[in-house]
């Protein structure tokens, strides 16, 4: 994995006017009463394996038909769910892309939905502007465990190099906060290619996770068994980009 300062150099669109991450001030936030609540319909469980990708592990979705959608909030249609992943760093509470007022968190979990109303399939809704929804829990590092994470940090290491095994059944829901208040802004994919195609929700509630379930992810690795380098999956964070005259709305 390359890093985030010579992206530019194959995604010239690194340098562009609607890049994530970005520091979120609260207080410059637009309170805008249009926003309705986010909806999250994810009940009928369609997850279908978890895989180290080499620079994140990713719970992929079936996303054959509308049963885990999003929809409400800033989005005028339901998106589809496809997969979900996470940031994070080696160490303390640095690890999450977006940042709070300047406060990084220690990882950032991002669910990934597609406007499968307007497009034909994920990789075209990725190039559209309003082609994708990333609906953002900040993962904060205390002493307790978090009861639902361990469902997926039990299953990293299975995963340790870059593979894949099955999850059956995983809802998402329950690694999100109580309150579904968000901070809302159009903005891009964080990793190459770096499409200009997010609207991000970010919600305001950080989830409380333990060190002990941070460490399980900092024992991934970006690198395959079968090579002779092993290097630790950590920092797989973009830092916060320039907002260049954006605004970010915020639902209360
Ligand atoms: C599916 C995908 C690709 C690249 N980057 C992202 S991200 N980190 O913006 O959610 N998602
Ligand atoms: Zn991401």
């Amino acid at each position: 994995m390359s890093s985030p300062s010579v992206w530019h150099k194959n995604y010239p669109v690194a340098q562009g006017n609607r890049q994530s991450p970005i520091d979120i001030v609260p207080h410059q936030a637009l309170h805008d009463p249009s926003l309705g609540p986010v909806v999250l319909n994810y009940d009928q469980c369609t997850s279908m394996n978890i895989t180290n990708n080499g620079h994140s592990v990713v719970v992929q979705f079936d996303d054959s038909d509308d049963r885990s959608v999003i929809q409400g909030g800033p989005l005028d249609n339901p998106y589809r769910l496809k997969q979900f992943h996470f940031h994070w760093g080696e160490k303390g509470c640095h690890g999450s892309e977006h940042t709070v007022a300047g406060n990084s968190y220690a990882s950032e979990l991002h669910l990934v939905h597609w406007n499968a109303v307007k497009y034909k399939t994920f990789g075209e809704a990725a190039t559209a502007p309003d082609g994708l929804a990333v609906l953002v829990s900040l993962l904060h590092k205390t002493g307790d465990d978090h009861r639902w994470l361990h469902v997926i940090t039990d299953a990293l290491y299975m995963v340790k190099f870059k593979v894949s095994t099955t999850v059956n059944c995983f809802n998402p829901k329950c690694l999100l906060p109580s309150s579904l208040h968000y901070w809302t802004y159009l903005g891009s994919l964080t990793t190459p290619p770096l499409h200009e195609s997010v609207i991000w929700i970010v919600l305001r509630e950080p989830i409380i996770v333990s060190e002990k379930q941070l460490g399980k992810f900092r024992m991934l690795l970006f690198t395959g068994e079968e090579e002779d380098q092993r290097i630790r999956m950590e920092n797989n964070f973009r830092p916060p980009q320039p907002l260049k005259g954006r605004k970010v709305r915020s639902s209360i």
